[in-house]
């Protein structure tokens, strides 16, 4: 993938580095499958680190035979990616698809680890992450909530700058909160969390999507967003001075905005992004709207980081019904951005 400005030759993204995910999962049958359908949706050159052996069992289970080449530098993935999947390093496990197991934790902890080096090297252009099970990574030591914040520890920023963006054909939503049971998100919900947030949103939708300015639509966090008071006051107290900041700076902030209608067709023309205050307050409407085309996307980094919208899916993993389709949007995604951070920055 290219980016281009006028007069200039063109600057040329590296290739993508994929980490597997969890091999038990869909992730490895997936990237098989975008592979194969690599020019048709026109995706830009790719490799995983690790895993040869297991995307090829995963690619059969789908009935494809998967060449694969072995590469030892990233630079070599470009010359043999149309021939074959180039897999970067020889680590590998042995898999039953749908029983994850230490060791598959182990290769998806490597892998990601890997890729993530490659990646701030300038070796490869963004990374793209495979699902993983978060449990299953805990239990051999994985500390972090999420690969959301693997990722801003390993690019050395606060897990709070790494803001977890779910994007979709549809719709745009960021969850304030994140991985943190339902109880504690009120006493999570802060001015400076939201102004903090919203601010990184700015940002990065202006330098990966070239988006400026951002419209962003602020969720309240109660039915009918507060009812002037009488069904809770985080409107009041913190959400509603949080966007009138926003908005004295110069920020597209509307809301707080009830989150039951802000989802409706006639209402997602109105905002190019909602940040939401939890969970799944931001995820129920991108994966009912957007399940098989959503994408993960990491803003705030220093380096741009997509994954599919869905998990591990244990449960039809190696039986070749899963959807490709996040899948692919997430490569596409990441060489859309890689490129746009190679052009100069459209101004606020
Ligand atoms: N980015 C990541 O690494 C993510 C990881 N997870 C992890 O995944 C594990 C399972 O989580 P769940 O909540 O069950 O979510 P899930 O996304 O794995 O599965 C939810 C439902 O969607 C279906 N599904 C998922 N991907 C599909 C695809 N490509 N095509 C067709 N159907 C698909 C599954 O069969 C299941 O019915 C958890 O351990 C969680 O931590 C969950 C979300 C994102
Ligand atoms: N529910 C979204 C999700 O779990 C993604 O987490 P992460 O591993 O990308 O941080």
């Amino acid at each position: 993938m290219a980016a281009t400005t006028e007069g200039a030759p063109p600057l040329a993204v590296p290739p993508l580095a994929i980490s597997l995910g969890d091999p038990a999962g869909v992730g490895p049958e997936l990237f098989a499958q975008a592979w194969v359908g690599r020019h048709e949706a026109g995706l830009p050159p790719f490799f995983a680190v690790g895993g040869a052996e297991v995307l090829k069992a995963a690619a059969r289970t789908r009935g494809i035979d998967l060449p694969v080449a072995r590469i030892s530098l990233p630079e070599e993935a470009e010359a043999v990616f149309a021939r074959a999947f180039p897999v970067l390093g020889d680590e590998d496990a042995a898999v039953t698809f749908g029983r994850p197991e230490p060791a598959g934790a182990a290769l998806a902890l490597h892998s990601l680890t890997r890729a993530v080096e490659v990646v701030l090297s300038g070796k490869a252009g963004a990374i793209v992450t495979g699902p993983v099970a978060k449990s299953k990574l805990a239990e051999i030591g994985f500390s972090q909530p999420g690969q959301t914040e693997f990722l801003a520890d390993a690019c050395g920023i606060a897990h709070g700058d790494a803001v977890m963006m779910l994007a979709g054909p549809n719709l745009r939503t960021v969850p304030l909160t994140v991985h943190v049971a339902l109880a504690q998100v009120p006493a999570l919900i802060t001015r400076a969390l939201i102004e903090r947030k919203a601010r990184i949103v700015a940002q990065a939708l202006r330098r990966d999507f070239a988006l400026s300015p951002a419209r962003i639509a602020i969720t309240g966090l109660n039915p009918h967003a507060g009812e002037d008071g009488r069904m809770g006051r985080e409107e009041i107290e913190t959400i509603a001075p949080a966007i009138a900041a926003l908005a004295a700076e110069g920020l597209a902030v509307t809301g707080p905005h009830p989150a039951d209608a802000l989802f409706a067709a006639h209402e997602r023309d109105g905002f190019d992004v909602a940040l939401c205050m939890y969970h799944d307050q931001a995820l129920v409407p991108i994966k009912t709207l957007d399940f098989d085309a959503g994408v993960n996307v990491t803003l705030g980094l220093p380096i741009i980081r997509t994954s599919p919208d869905h998990g591990t899916a244990f449960s039809i993993a190696g039986q070749g019904v899963a959807s490709a389709g996040a899948t692919i949007a997430a490569i596409r995604m990441a060489g859309e951005c890689a490129a746009r951070r190679l052009l100069p920055e459209i101004s606020a």
